[in-house]
């Protein structure tokens, strides 16, 4: 994910060079102090506990919160609340629960600065893009909205006069689980097809980032969804497990990476649970000696660079026509030179600190292994200290673009999520192609070319999910998105993802008398 809206969003995002109506909160001074779970429409701590977690503000490294994993009892109450609000929900109208999304979107977009300084200061992202987050957020509010009321069934005529019909229906409780990298936004992804539907939900963020949830949960109250219909359960793995395996449960939406969506699956195998998984990436972009270079340079840089490189459809390997292989680099790293790093709430920063320590160390030991089997680190890829001495502590690096790069290294082959762009020279169409598609994964794949015949062509043999021509990671929620091969199955956002959160009952129906074979 994701700069969904695209860069259309951005003009009345601009705007956000106005001062922020939350400018108490500034990087260093933010604590968490009220509880983090929410069950019944309102914040709770939990019944139980399954250990403690803190979660960290990556600009200084300081800790904000200190929380109590959920444990079986919690995810039992907040479940059974589910499904008390459940029976509610479900029976309302299309037209009804389409109000109540609107009302929703319209609080998100109020609070839009609050709720982005928030993701701020938990996850680091740039201020700039995380009212982009929650900008595409609000946007998916209103685009499940506009469905709930036309959701609808068939009739089907049978003979002698008898009929079938079908209703689109709930499935119940579903679950949804998030990665830290987008928090809102993947809140706002899971539960807005899912609420249109007529379900409720149990939302477990990633430890990492366990406080944006908490205001889309506060924001459906206000809007008026019946309480229990939106709960929030904190922790890791073993909260995880207590909800895929509640027998109440019907559905599991999983965002996260492919160990932990394999074992999701395995999970809700044994409760024949549907699942959604959407799991990590090693995208290629693919740049045609015949591409518009200034936007390909742009497209290349959008690619890895938004949320530190911690986005899983980023193009990271950038396979560049070898007639244009300098000048693309070289332009490529002027650009990626000019990034602002810094604190994230500062207005004109584009690059924050990546999400904690370990991560920003394991992202550091791919340059390392990258160097070591020949590739070359262009700039950046190495720990970057800010001169305010408040963010010190952050976890901060440069943006790196990595050549002499072949397919068998590490660094092309993995998954690194952080902000390292591998470039990859090629000469025909055929060979690109071939190499493009030998991954495991097939999240997304972006093309740049001038030749529209030659564009279709290619992203048709793309193996991956989501495809971009002539740009990259825009996506409007009116798309579907998801992934080919192990990034997953099911799909988010589009018309397609109410089929992911409901089901068909036929109902047939006899107009005459029973032709009995007794
Ligand atoms: N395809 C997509 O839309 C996206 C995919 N991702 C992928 O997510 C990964 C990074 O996110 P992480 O949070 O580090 O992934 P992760 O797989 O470690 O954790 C994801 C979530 O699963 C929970 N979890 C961990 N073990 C579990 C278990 N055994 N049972 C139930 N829940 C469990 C975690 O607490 C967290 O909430 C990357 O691979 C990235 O590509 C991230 C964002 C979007």
């Amino acid at each position: 994910m994701f700069l969904r809206a695209g860069l259309a969003a951005l003009s009345p995002l601009l705007r956000s060079l106005r001062p922020s109506p939350v400018a108490a909160m500034s990087t260093g001074n933010f604590v968490v102090s009220q509880p983090l779970n929410y069950r019944g429409g309102a914040r709770v701590e939990p019944a139980d506990a399954s250990g403690t977690e803190k979660a960290f503000e990556p600009a200084t490294g300081r800790v904000i919160a200190t929380f109590t994993c959920s444990g079986e009892k919690e995810v039992n109450l907040a479940v059974q609340n589910a499904k008390a609000a459940f029976k509610i929900w479900s029976q309302k109208s299309g037209m009804e629960r389409c109000r109540i999304l609107l009302e929703a979107a319209r609080i998100i977009r109020e609070r839009e600065d609050e709720i982005a300084t928030m993701e701020c200061i938990n996850n680091g992202k740039s201020i700039f893009e995380a009212r982009l987050d929650i900008n595409i957020s609000w946007q998916c509010l209103e685009y499940y909205a506009g469905l709930a009321a036309s959701m609808a069934g068939e009739h089907i005529q049978l003979p002698g006069g008898s009929f079938g019909y079908t209703r689109r229906e709930p499935l119940g409780v579903c679950v949804g689980i998030g990665a830290w990298n987008y928090p809102f936004q993947i809140a706002s992804w899971k539960s807005a097809p899912a609420l249109a539907c007529g379900n409720a939900m149990v939302f477990k963020p990633s430890p990492f980032t366990p406080v944006s949830a908490l205001l889309l949960a506060e924001i459906y109250t206000e809007a008026g969804v019946p309480p229990g219909l939106f709960n929030v359960v904190q922790g890791g793995a073993a909260t995880g497990q207590f909800l895929c395996q509640h027998p109440d449960v019907a559905k599991v939406s999983f965002t996260g990476s492919v160990p932990t969506g394999m074992k999701i699956m395995e999970m809700s195998a044994k409760g024949i649970k549907p699942v959604t998984l959407e799991l990590g990436g090693k995208s290629p972009l693919i740049i045609f000696s015949d591409c518009d270079m200034n936007n390909a340079v742009k497209g290349a840089l959008m690619a890895n660079f938004l949320t530190q490189g911690q986005v899983c459809c980023n193009g990271t390997r950038v396979f560049v026509q070898k007639e244009i292989l300098d000048k693309f680099t070289e332009e490529v790293v002027k650009q990626t030179q000019r990034i602002k790093i810094g604190d994230p709430l500062l207005e004109d920063t584009r690059m924050g600190p990546l999400i904690n320590r370990p991560h920003l160390e394991r992202v550091l030991g791919f340059v390392k292994v990258a160097k070591e089997q020949g590739a070359k680190v262009l700039c950046g890829g190495d720990i970057y200290v800010p001169e305010d001495p408040k963010l010190k502590d952050g976890y901060y690096m440069r943006p790196c673009v990595l050549t002499n790069c072949r397919d068998d290294m590490t660094c092309v082959k993995e998954e690194i999520f952080g902000p390292v762009m591998s470039i990859l020279s090629f000469d025909t169409e055929a060979e690109v192609l071939e190499r493009a598609n030998d991954t495991t994964f097939g999240l997304a794949a972006g093309v740049f070319t001038r030749d529209i015949q030659r564009a279709h062509r290619v992203v048709a043999e793309l193996q991956a999910g989501t495809c971009f021509i002539n740009n990259y990671n825009v996506s409007p929620v009116e798309l579907p998105f998801g992934g080919y091969k192990k990034s997953g199955f099911g799909r988010e956002n589009g018309r397609v993802t109410i089929e992911y959160y409901s089901q068909l009952k036929t109902v047939c129906v006899e107009m005459g008398d029973v032709e009995s074979a007794f």
